[in-house]
């Protein structure tokens, strides 16, 4: 273990032993249900850190809940059951979606009596037409085109138990917000939260959004790496494009390929590279735990934050 400013980094073959005390590591039996939800996560990765991952993550969730039964005891009140919450934040394609689901089912299988649901913060970006009117369509996924009030008030009313939550729902496919659908969040135990925004600071509003985190995780990895993953994203995406003419990516997948991959490039470099330096990667430090990828979404490293 090596450790840096407020890091303990800790190598993967040593990161791996940390599920051993207290805690079940992951069972033969969860891998054979992984492999058949989950095909993409190697079931190595989810051995050596997922599973050391969950065990921390149960730590938390256990210090969570003393701290606030001990608070409603100190207001002489019974109401100690805000839901969990832990953040993922990341690059543009660099697996936060692909880690929520695995953790969601970790979770899952560890609490079978808790409620985990999972929500993206993609859904919460002006819609196309109002990114147009204020014209900065081309800046999707900057601070500017996310609705941060509205993001704001959804965490406040699911950490206070404001009933059934919902929220507008995003699609790659049509890259858009989908209109007369939402998300559902109702009761979760445990909420898991991704988006390239949820380290970041608010413009104007009085609350970070990690305030309403229990734990946070970032997922890092070289730029490039990263590009090639939006690119090998982008090439399914116009696989599934090519018999949907509704699909945003319709043009593209049945016009040439090379051009497609060309204008793929150009908005990964202008809009989420950008992004990335400037806005993004500034955020890593905040985060509890960050998990960093090397090549075909390997994780070498786990650096746990001291304080
Ligand atoms: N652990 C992994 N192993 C293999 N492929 C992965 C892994 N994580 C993500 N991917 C792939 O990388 C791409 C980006 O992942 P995704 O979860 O959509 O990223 P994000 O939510 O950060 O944009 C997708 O094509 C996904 O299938
Ligand atoms: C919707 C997003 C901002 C969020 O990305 P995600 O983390 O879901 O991959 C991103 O996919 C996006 O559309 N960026 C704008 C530029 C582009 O890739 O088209």
């Amino acid at each position: 273990m090596e450790s840096r400013m407020n890091y303990y980094v800790f190598p993967r073959s040593e990161w791996a032993t940390f599920h051993t005390h207290n805690f079940a590591s992951v069972s033969d039996e969860e891998l054979d249900q992984l492999r058949s939800l989950n095909d993409e996560v190697s079931l190595q990765d989810v051995k050596d850190i997922y599973s050391p991952l969950r065990h921390l993550i149960h730590v938390r969730y256990r210090d969570y809940q003393l701290a606030e039964y001990n608070l409603s005891q100190f207001m002489g009140e019974h109401d100690h059951n805000h839901p969990f919450i832990i953040g993922i934040a990341g690059s543009v394609a660099v697996g936060k979606s692909t880690t929520a689901r695995l953790l969601s089912l970790l979770l899952s299988r560890a609490y079978p009596d808790k409620r985990v649901q999972m929500i993206t913060t993609d859904g919460f970006l002006y819609p196309n037409a109002e990114l147009e009117r204020r014209g900065i369509l081309n800046r999707k996924g900057f601070p500017e085109s996310y609705d941060m009030d509205l993001l704001i008030h959804f965490l406040n009313n699911v950490k206070n138990n404001q009933g059934v939550v919902r929220a507008p729902k995003y699609s790659h496919q049509i890259y858009d917000i989908v209109p007369d659908e939402e998300e559902v969040i109702d009761h979760p135990d445990i909420l898991i939260v991704e988006g390239i925004n949820v380290l970041q600071l608010p413009s104007k509003q009085p609350i970070y959004i990690s305030d309403y985190f229990d734990l946070s995780l970032y997922v890092d990895a070289d730029p490039e790496l990263i590009e090639q993953w939006y690119l090998e994203r982008f090439g399914m995406l116009l696989e599934t494009a090519f018999t949907d003419p509704t699909n945003y990516y319709y043009d593209y997948a049945i016009g040439d390929r090379e051009a497609a991959f060309a204008m793929a490039k150009q908005v990964w470099r202008d809009i989420n590279l950008k992004n990335l330096k400037e806005y993004i990667l500034p955020t890593k430090n905040r985060a509890d735990v960050i998990l960093h990828k090397t090549t075909d979404h390997v994780i070498d490293r786990v650096a746990l934050r001291k304080f």
